[in-house]
């Protein structure tokens, strides 16, 4: 029998290269070779014979015309004609001492007798699907199968014979298995599909110990169990009836797993598999975002496919996994490209500038929404900006403190802005003193009325500064002082108000989780989220040269202190330094040496140094930049903001306001001037000079009288008539000449222009509240234009 498949097979071999099989030994050319367990066939490839075909790696002899017409394995009984045609892939045989074909494929011959195999014990590939095999014992005498594919067959049993020593690879797919058995005698099972059979419990294969690929597809199967431990990489279950995802957390190698079709609605149990890689969930009830939490750590997955799942129709569903998920290069089945992930990004994370942005559109839509209506508004127009000092940090900062601090020392300069917050007044916290405390209802009616002109979330609560807050202190005559987070500048730097930024950071995270940790009032996420946006800020100063117009560490509460207040005494050039008690004399050398003008009164001089001197990373820097020197930047920017400040004295430029409104008619509606800041005042028959203009025109007078002859308030270097008529010389050098001394605060620099043309019309500042109540603070000249 052997014979006639050595006969067989020798006819088909050319005439050079001729192996033959004799009961599993190869003849090749006049040598022979016999094949045993310790055959190692990958160095027999080179002969294999040279009329084979490859398919998909496989090895199938040539098919043959004149043998068409042979009945192969008649009455489903394996023949050794249907044998000899399916032998392929000459290699060793395992004891190495002989030449065998090792492989044997015979798919489609309605198999249902296999015996014959018992001849063939070199065989280490066994292919017969198709049949309709049910008793698998003839495979019992095959001690060196490795790779076994009974797909589509009838078997019942699951590897009822006698375990091959080295088997590792098996395909029981499409057969008619319904219960697995104890597989504990196949140690080197690496491979298992038992797809599309009846089985209802994963069982039986706890001594697996090689089990890397699992497939129970298309089975009865309710529960996960069963595989603890098991090295398995690629688990299918799909199209079965598991409703959780559960027992596979000792599955510490699962890159790939497929649960898809069957009746999930949870991503819990995924959680721990870092190393997981592609998820198949088509086909399950999976319907809550929130799930995604469960896989969102998963930094190697690349594939997710949830089509099919109630969470599908969310809006913008594919947009939040990828958010939530930038790893992702598919999903769903659809390659995912750079721009949806931006897009992604910008959607449901926008960079703080986008966040400010549509913030400010917001307002100033909803502004202009409102109703005519005539504005009691104090504030200044757009080319007197209205003072203000902005005290901008994480939270924890201690600017808060700081803000109430200033103001009290300062009363006569500063009032401190009281922002609206929808966040619960906490024990020491004085309603309308520290925020304006409001539910969410009424935060969301005042956005809709157009009453802020900034808005944050920051921790669950909303925070806003609203116009209204602005006049308050405005009224009174005072320069406002207020803080917030970054969004809020960054909102706030695109209106039309110019204010200073100090950013107050702690060095030290030790110093800000100690000070956030204090009162007991932040929880552990909130402590993070601070302790984050501390480090974020960091970078945004860092990243954004010239941004904030100082920073001041914060570490030292107290020492922050007095270098704010002596910034903001060097800025107002006031010379009291009442806190001087408290200073120390090297703090007073320091001020005097880097200040040499800090004890006399000056409109222009010195500004806050801004932060393109002042690179800064948390953590690193440790001299406060306030005593830095300044940058060639900031030099320029100085000189740009005198040279302004000269132009406007002098009435030469045409001031910004005059610029906008010259290009509108004349009777432009007085609501527009309301809505840009402008006052109610206003003469719209236009003849209105500039000193009407000025929102702080009037000295003041009555019981502030006595301020304005203070010393320190009258060594106004130029007098106004005399730079009136600099003004009117056609000769510019004269102003040059000039350049350094410039008027002090105390005198308003638009009331010093000689009568210039018929302008737009302006509003008034006399009787605006509180304008006779305390001198108003020197308006701070327009930033410069880079
Ligand atoms: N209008 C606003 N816009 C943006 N951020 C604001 C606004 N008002 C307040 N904030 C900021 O919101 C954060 C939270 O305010 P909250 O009063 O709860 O902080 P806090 O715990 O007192 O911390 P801090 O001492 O830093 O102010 C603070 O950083 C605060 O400065």
């Amino acid at each position: 029998m052997a014979d006639t498949v050595a006969q067989t097979s020798n006819m088909r071999e050319n005439e050079h290269f001729s192996p033959t099989v004799d009961g599993g030994f190869v003849h090749t050319g006049g040598e022979t070779h016999v094949l045993n367990a310790d055959t190692n066939i990958l160095s027999l490839d080179n002969i294999r014979a040279p009329t084979e075909m490859t398919d998909g790696g496989d090895v199938y002899p040539e098919e043959e015309d004149e043998d068409e017409d042979v009945e192969l394995s008649p009455g489903g009984v394996l023949d050794e004609e249907t044998v000899a045609r399916g032998l392929s892939n000459i290699g060793r045989s395992a004891d190495g001492s002989q030449h065998v074909f090792l492989h044997l494929s015979a798919p489609g011959f309605s198999l249902t007798d296999i015996s014959l195999l018992v001849n063939y014990v070199h065989v280490q590939k066994v292919e017969l699907p198709y049949n309709e095999i049910s008793d698998l014992s003839p495979l019992g005498n095959l001690p060196y199968l490795l790779i076994l594919d009974l797909s589509h067959n009838k078997i019942s049993n699951l590897l009822d014979f006698k375990p091959p020593r080295n088997l590792k690879d098996v395909d029981l797919s499409y057969n008619e298995i319904e219960e697995m058995s104890d597989l504990s005698a196949h140690h080197y099972l690496t491979k298992l599909c038992l797809d599309h059979n009846k089985i209802k419990e994963i069982k039986g294969l706890e001594r697996c110990k090689r089990l890397k690929h699992l497939s129970l597809a298309h089975n009865k199967i309710e529960k996960i169990q069963g595989i603890d431990n098991l090295p398995i990489q690629t688990l299918n279950l799909c199209h079965n009836h598991i409703k959780k995802i559960e027992n596979i957390e000792s599955l510490h190698q699962l890159c790939n797993v497929n649960f898809s079709g069957n009746n999930i609605r949870s991503l819990k149990g995924l959680e721990d598999h870092s190393i997981m890689e592609c998820i198949d969930l088509e086909d399950n009830e999976v319907i809550d975002i929130s799930e995604i939490k469960y896989i969102r750590d998963l930094t190697m997955l690349r594939e997710l496919n949830l089509l099919r799942n109630p969470i599908q129709e969310l809006p913008d569903y594919r947009l939040s996994i990828l958010f939530r998920m930038q790893s992702l290069t598919q999903l769903d089945r659809h390659r995912v490209d750079a721009e949806e992930k931006v897009a992604a990004l910008n959607m449901f994370s926008p960079p703080p500038e986008v966040i400010a942005a549509r913030d400010h559109i917001m307002h100033v839509v909803y502004s202009f929404l409102q109703p005519s209506r005539v504005l009691d508004n104090t504030l200044p127009s757009i080319e007197t900006p209205y003072p203000m000092l902005v005290l901008v940090g994480p939270q924890g900062s201690g600017k808060k403190d700081l803000a109430q601090k200033l103001v009290e020392e300062f009363q006569e300069y500063f009032g401190y802005c009281v922002t609206h917050t929808t966040r619960k007044p906490r024990k020491d916290e004085t309603p309308e003193k520290d925020y304006h405390f409001v539910d969410l209802e009424k935060f969301e009616y005042d956005i809709r009325s157009g009453m802020f002109i900034q808005t944050h979330q920051h921790n669950g609560h909303w925070y806003g500064l609203q116009m209204q807050s602005i006049e308050d202190v405005a009224r009174e005559g005072l320069a406002c002082v207020v803080h917030m987070e970054l969004e809020g500048v960054l909102t706030l730097k695109n209106t039309y108000f110019e204010p200073r930024y100090v950013l107050i950071m702690p060095l030290s995270e030790d110093c800000h989780e100690k000070r956030l940790r204090e009162n007991g009032i932040h929880s552990e996420p909130e402590i993070d989220n601070s302790l984050r946006r501390a480090e974020m800020y960091a970078s945004y100063n860092q990243n954004h040269p010239g941004f904030f117009d100082m920073m001041i560490n914060s570490d030292d509460i107290e020492d922050a202190y007095k270098r704010l207040r002596r910034l903001v005494m060097d800025y107002l050039g006031i010379s009291m330094p009442s806190y001087g008690s408290e200073m120390g004399e090297m703090d007073r050398t320091e001020m005097e040496n880097n200040a040499p003008t800090a004890f006399t009164r000056t409109w222009s001089r010195p500004s806050i140094p801004d932060s393109m001197s002042q690179p800064y990373a948390r953590g690193k820097s440790t001299q406060s930049p306030v005593l830095s020197g300044r940058g060639i930047l900031e030099e320029m920017s100085l000189k740009r903001r005198h040279s302004a400040a000269r132009a406007s004295v002098a009435g030469y430029v045409p001031p910004l306001f005059e610029q906008i409104t010259s290009q509108y008619p004349k009777t432009a509606p007085q609501t527009v001037e309301g809505q840009m800041g402008l006052g109610v005042q206003g003469d719209l028959d236009g003849d209105i000079n500039r000193s009407q203009s000025a929102p702080v025109a009037k000295p003041p007078q009555g019981e502030d009288d006595e301020d304005t002859s203070s010393s320190d308030r009258s060594d106004s270097t130029i007098s106004m008539s005399s730079a009136g008529k600099r003004a009117e010389s056609p000769d510019g050098s004269v102003h040059e000449a000039k350049e350094l001394q410039l008027p002090t605060e105390t005198i308003n620099p638009l009331e010093l222009s000689a009568p210039r043309p018929p302008s737009a019309p302006r509003p008034s500042s006399q009787g605006r509240p509180g304008s006779d109540r305390h001198k108003v603070l020197p308006p701070i000249s327009p930033k410069p234009q880079y």
